[in-house]
């Protein structure tokens, strides 16, 4: 029988981080000891927000998918004004954070993470689920350095639909800036974007305004600075990525086995499950 949880079986600890639409706190579960992160949004955001069907989806798709790479969520329970979901705890915190404090990542720690995610996202597309928001943000580090994608909130199953723009451009494939119909291979662009990002430190498209990252994604403007030096392989994966016609991307299994990521990538950081 499904255990029904209560706030009575957590001692709540520090906040950990906050989204839109709540917080994070650690968390640990009073009888095993056992240390989780426990999000909680309040309902009346949700009403306000309208946000309910995207919860209920993100708590259904999070729950059924199991995968090394995917950020576990245990359960859930709510109380009068809160909603609680009993996430898995990722120790290493947040990839962005080591991201802005080393500038930017060796070749072997971009393709390991480039890998994890390419695993990931074959995983999920198996199960028709698109996560359409995988940015620096949504990514989390476990004890062993290992890369956790949190924060299914945007994500869909099969088809996806209209989202309402919110946040950063930057990771948006051409077909969600010029709102088209987009498949499974908005996430290949943003695995572009990323692969990007760890080895130069930028986003590819960064410009003052949101109308010139428009631009510029729609151009597919894309240059390499001179440094950091970045190798001649690293900088075709990104070309194969950032194509404008998504039929025309490398496929997630193609990615897994370009020379580029077959070289760098960290066997033991990677779960070949
Ligand atoms: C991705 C955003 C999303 N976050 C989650 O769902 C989250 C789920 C989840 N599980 N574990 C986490 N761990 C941390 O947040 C964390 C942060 C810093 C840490 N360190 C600080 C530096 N120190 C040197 C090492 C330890 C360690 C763990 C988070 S965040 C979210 C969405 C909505 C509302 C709030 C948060």
């Amino acid at each position: 029988p499904k255990k029904q949880w209560s706030l009575q079986d957590f001692e709540i600890g520090k906040p950990l981080g906050k989204g839109k639409f709540g917080r994070v706190y650690l968390a640990r579960e009073a009888k095993s000891k056992y240390i989780v992160a426990l999000k909680v949004i309040f309902k009346e955001q949700i009403e306000k927000y309208k946000i309910q069907h995207q919860l209920k989806r993100e708590m259904e798709i999070q729950t059924s998918l199991r995968h090394p790479n995917i950020l576990r969520l245990y359960g859930w329970f709510h109380d009068s004004e809160r909603i609680f979901l009993i996430l898995e705890y990722a120790h290493g915190g947040e990839l962005y954070k080591e991201l802005r404090k080393r500038g930017f990542l060796s070749e072997n720690k971009a393709a390991t993470y480039i890998l994890s995610l390419a695993q990931a996202l074959a995983f999920c597309h198996e199960k028709d689920v698109i996560h359409r928001d995988i940015k620096p943000e949504n990514l989390l580090l476990d004890h062993e350095g290992r890369l956790k994608i949190a924060d299914f909130g945007w994500s869909v199953q099969s088809r996806a639909k209209r989202r309402t723009m919110c946040g950063t451009l930057d990771y948006l494939a051409p077909e969600m800036v010029e709102n088209k119909a987009h498949d499974y291979a908005v996430d290949n662009w943003t695995l572009g974007i990323l692969c990007y990002e760890f080895l130069y430190g930028v986003p590819p498209f960064e410009a003052e305004s949101q109308t010139d990252t428009f631009r510029r994604i729609m151009n597919v403007d894309l240059s390499f600075p001179s440094t950091p030096c970045v190798s001649t392989e690293a900088k075709d994966l990104i070309l194969r990525l950032l194509v404008k016609d998504s039929s025309k991307r490398l496929s997630l299994q193609k990615i897994m086995e370009h020379p580029w990521i077959v070289k760098n990538a960290d066997p033991t950081s990677i779960c070949n499950k």
